[in-house]
């Protein structure tokens, strides 16, 4: 019998065991103290293959508030892609990337899935839903809020070059493939402060690999993906089962957050790292399906993140990650519109995931 339209129940329910994970992920992410003198050694000691934090860690807390608070010895620009990142330098030689505010909480990013620049806040947030997915292969990510005027004197002279006083405040384009000095960001005329993400840095060698779902980035043509709908049969033959779940991991994880632009996706040891996710929490009344192809094309996924993903049904998401991102010094990170976008695109997945089942059987769980 054909139940096209209708979920089950208990999509619909929140499942009661969500409320102890929650209370675990809180007592991760939770601000704590930290010991300069060993915080940066804990957390480079974590990273194995793509699993940058260890389950149930709680020192996460504690990177979160040193990344955070830490003094800002030094600022450069960073080398690598195309976004204005700054690089702070911490005591310990310990690097981390700064991505700045561009748009406020209620803006919406209008046009293609992939316009605007990035927004601090889905990094932040985009960290948080990993650890609820329990894909943990996010860097740790904060929010923190700097003085640019306080810092000039530390800030290297090509990047000193890049920042101009405009109407009495510090502000800052610097040097990427985006920069221009048309668009920049200042310190706020209120409090003083820039606000942005603080990312950590994931150490070891990080591979760029072409995406086999790529977008063309013009309306006019048609990627392979788009054409074919037998297009996942061609990517099983160049892809291992692992990567290919790896991949339908991320599509999962940025469908939720709306992210279509991971064109190249990042390995450690030949996993797939969620790195770069700050074209997420765009526009909250649009849901690009599309993001979803390699779910619907393939219709496998890890048998663990669907488990998960059941975890947290009923409106469990969205209370856990609310709660998660109300720990962070830039709260709040969404507007409703969001969280109810979050809770719509979730059921889109598990009506995704029952017209798989119908077709294939359970042998679609892996
Ligand atoms: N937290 C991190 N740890 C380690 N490396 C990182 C981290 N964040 C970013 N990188 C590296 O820096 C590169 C650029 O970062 P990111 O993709 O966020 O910038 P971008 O300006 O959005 O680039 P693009 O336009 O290519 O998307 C990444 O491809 C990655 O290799
Ligand atoms: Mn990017």
């Amino acid at each position: 019998m054909r139940t096209a339209g209708v979920l089950k129940p208990a999509f619909r329910n929140r499942n009661p065991k969500y409320v102890h994970l929650k209370q675990e992920l809180l007592a991760v992410v939770e601000p704590k103290p930290y010991n300069i003198s060993t915080i940066w050694k804990t957390a480079n000691s974590w990273p194995k293959a793509n699993e940058v934090i260890p389950g149930n860690e709680k020192l996460v807390g504690a990177v979160i508030n040193a990344i955070a608070t830490e003094p800002i010895l030094r600022i450069k620009n960073s080398q690598r892609g195309t976004q204005l990142k700054l690089v702070f330098e911490f005591a310990q030689s310990q690097h981390v990337l700064f991505k700045p505010k561009w748009y406020n909480r209620e803006e919406v990013i209008n046009g293609t899935v992939y316009s605007g620049k990035d927004r601090h806040n889905s990094e932040i947030v985009s960290f948080h839903l990993a650890m609820i997915l329990n894909l943990r292969s996010t860097p740790i990510v904060a929010g923190r809020r700097i003085s640019l005027r306080d810092h000039v004197s530390r800030t290297v002279p090509e990047l000193q070059k890049t920042m101009p006083i405009v109407n009495n405040g510090q502000c800052v384009y610097g040097v990427c493939y985006y920069c221009n000095s048309d668009e920049m960001v200042c310190d706020d005329p209120d409090s003083g402060l820039l606000e942005g993400a603080v990312l950590y840095t994931i150490p070891g060698k990080i591979n760029k690999l072409r995406s086999p779902w790529q977008r063309t980035y013009d309306n006019a043509v048609l990627a392979a993906w788009e054409k074919n709908d037998n297009y996942c049969s061609m990517v099983r033959k160049k892809l291992t089962l692992e990567a290919l779940l790896d991949l339908i991991d991320a599509a999962l994880f940025d469908f939720l957050i709306q992210n279509g632009d991971r064109h190249h996706y990042e390995t450690r040891d030949g996993r797939l790292l969620l790195l770069d996710n700050g074209k997420g929490f765009g526009n909250p009344y649009v849901d690009h399906m599309d993001i979803l192809a390699p779910l619907y094309q393939c219709c496998i996924v890890r048998r663990t993140t669907w488990e998960r993903l059941l975890l947290f049904s009923g409106g469990a998401l969205t209370d856990t990650l609310r709660a998660m991102n109300e720990l962070d010094l830039l709260k709040p990170l969404l507007t409703k519109e969001h969280y109810d976008a979050l809770e719509r695109r979730l059921l889109y997945i598990y009506g995704t995931v029952e017209l798989c089942k119908e077709k294939y059987g359970t042998k679609l769980f892996k």
